[in-house]
C-alpha cells in the first residue's frame, strides 16, 4: 500500500496498522480546537466518509489542515521497501548554524537556572535541502517505512503550491490512540544518540536510564499527560519508571499510559487536540516555554512538532507527534529537530542530539551531514 502512494495521499504507517487515504471531499482549516472537533464530527456523518485525517501544526493561532477523503485503504503493518538512491548531493542550510544553536540552548539553559517558573524548553533546529529536481516522496516513503519499524511513517498533503507541499516523517511517538473507551498514550523525551557498536549501544542506553537530568525531563511530559486525561478517563495506568525505547539512530525514555474513558463520546481529535503540545516539543509551562521558543529558534515550525492522524465518526483515531520529519515543497525540504532543554542541559549534548534525530530523514535521503 505504501508504493501506491502519490503526491496529495495521506499516508500513516504504523507497526499494526496501515492507512492510505486518497482524494479531498472537504477540508477542515479552522484553529479553535472545539469548533474543529465538532466541524470534523459533522462532516464525518454528513459524507459517510471512513475517516478524517490530517495535521495539527506547532502553533494553535495557524491552521490545521484535516481532509475528508474521497478514499480510504487500511491494512496492516506496512511491507518493507528499498531505499530511495538520490542522484545528485542536496545543497544544505542549517537554520540557525550549529554553532549558534549551541549557542541558544546555552542562552535557554541560563534562563532556566535564573527563572525558577520554567522548567523545560524544547529548542529545535531546521536544515534545509535544495535538490536539482523535484522531490519524489513515494520513492522515499518504502525505505522510511524499512527502516522504521516501530515507528510511524507519514505523508500529509499541505495544501496548494506549485509542484505540492507536504509533511512527511517517521515518529516514533504516540500522542493518542483511542479505540472505544481505551486510550494510550506513549510519550518520549529523554534522547541519546545511538552508539557506534552494540558495546557502545549498550552503555548508552543505561546511562540514558540512569541519567537524572533525562529522567527529569521525560518526567514532566508524563506529568503533563496524566494532567490533561486524568479528568477523561475513570482509569489511568502510569508505569512508575520510564522504558527505553530505540530508533535506529536514537535511544529514548518512554512510557505508555493506558486508560479508560469516562465518557466514549470524547473523540481522539478533541484528547489529541487537549493534549497538544506536550512538553516533549514545547516545555513547561507550555505558555512561557512557547515564549521562549519565538525568542530562539529562527525560523516557523509550521507542521513540524504539530500531531498527524486519522479519526473515525465513533470517535476512534490515532494521533502521532509530528517530529523525524521535513516539509517538502518542490525540490526543498526544510528537515526540523528538536531538543529538550533542562537546567543542566549541555549545548554540545543537545546538538549531537538534534544531529541524531536528523538522521532519521537523512538516512532514508542517503544525505550525511
Ligand atoms: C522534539 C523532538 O523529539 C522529542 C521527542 C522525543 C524525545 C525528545 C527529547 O529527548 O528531547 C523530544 O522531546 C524531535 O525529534 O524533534
Amino acid at each position: 500500500m505504501v508504493e501506491d502512494y502519490r503526491p496529495g495521499d495521506f499516508l500513516l504507517a504504523g507497526p499494526s496498522a496501515t492507512l492510505l487515504a486518497t482524494g479531498c471531499q472537504a477540508v477542515v482549516a479552522e484553529p479553535d480546537p472545539d469548533e474543529l472537533v465538532a466541524r470534523v464530527g459533522k462532516l464525518l456523518l454528513d459524507t459517510a466518509a471512513p475517516v478524517a485525517v490530517g495535521v495539527l501544526p506547532f502553533d494553535g493561532d495557524a491552521q490545521p489542515r484535516l481532509v475528508i477523503p474521497a478514499e480510504v485503504r487500511r491494512g496492516g503493518h506496512a511491507r518493507t521497501g528499498p531505499t530511495a538512491a538520490w542522484k545528485h548531493a542536496p545543497r544544505v542550510t542549517p537554520i540557525p548554524e550549529p554553532a549558534a544553536y549551541a549557542h541558544a540552548v546555552e542562552q535557554v539553559v541560563r534562563r532556566l537556572r535564573s527563572d525558577s517558573g520554567l522548567r523545560k524548553v524544547v529548542l529545535a533546529r531546521a536544515i534545509e535541502l535544495d535538490f536539482d529536481d523535484a522531490v519524489d516522496i513515494g520513492s522515499l516513503l518504502p525505505g522510511l517505512v524499512a527502516a522504521n519499524p516501530i515507528g510511524f511513517t507519514y505523508a500529509a498533503d499541505l495544501g496548494p503550491a506549485p509542484g505540492g507541499r507536504a509533511l512527511i516523517g517517521a515518529s516514533p511517538e504516540l500522542l493518542l490512540r483511542r479505540t472505544g473507551d481505551q486510550v494510550v498514550s506513549n510519550p518520549l523525551a529523554g534522547s541519546v544518540p545511538r552508539g557506534v557498536d552494540p558495546a557502545a549501544d549498550e552503555k548508552v542506553a543505561a546511562a540514558l536510564l540512569a541519567s537524572a537530568k533525562d529522567q527529569g525531563e521525560h518526567r514532566v511530559v508524563v506529568e503533563a499527560v496524566v494532567e490533561v486525561l486524568r479528568p477523561f478517563c475513570r482509569r489511568l495506568t502510569v508505569p512508575a519508571a520510564p522504558a527505553l525505547v530505540k530508533t535506529p539512530s536514537v535511544w529514548h525514555l518512554s512510557t505508555r499510559i493506558t486508560g479508560e474513558l469516562i465518557d466514549p463520546d470524547v473523540s481522539a481529535l478533541r484528547l489529541a487536540a487537549a493534549l497538544h503540545p506536550t512538553p516533549a516539543v514545547c516545555g513547561t509551562p507550555t505558555a512561557a516555554a512557547r515564549a521562549v521558543i519565538a525568542e530562539h529558534e529562527p525560523f516557523d515550525r509550521g507542521f513540524y512538532s504539530g500531531v498527524v492522524g486519522w479519526c473515525d465518526a465513533s470517535g476512534d483515531g490515532e494521533w502521532v507527534v509530528a517530529i523525524r520529519c521535513a516539509e517538502v515543497e518542490a525540490a526543498r525540504m526544510r528537515l526540523f529537530a528538536g531538543a529538550g532543554i533542562m537546567p543542566d542541559s549541555v549545548p554540545a549534548a543537545e546538538l549531537a542530539e538534534t544531529d541524531a534525530k536528523f538522521r532519521t530523514l537523512l538516512a532514508a535521503l542517503g544525505v550525511a551531514l
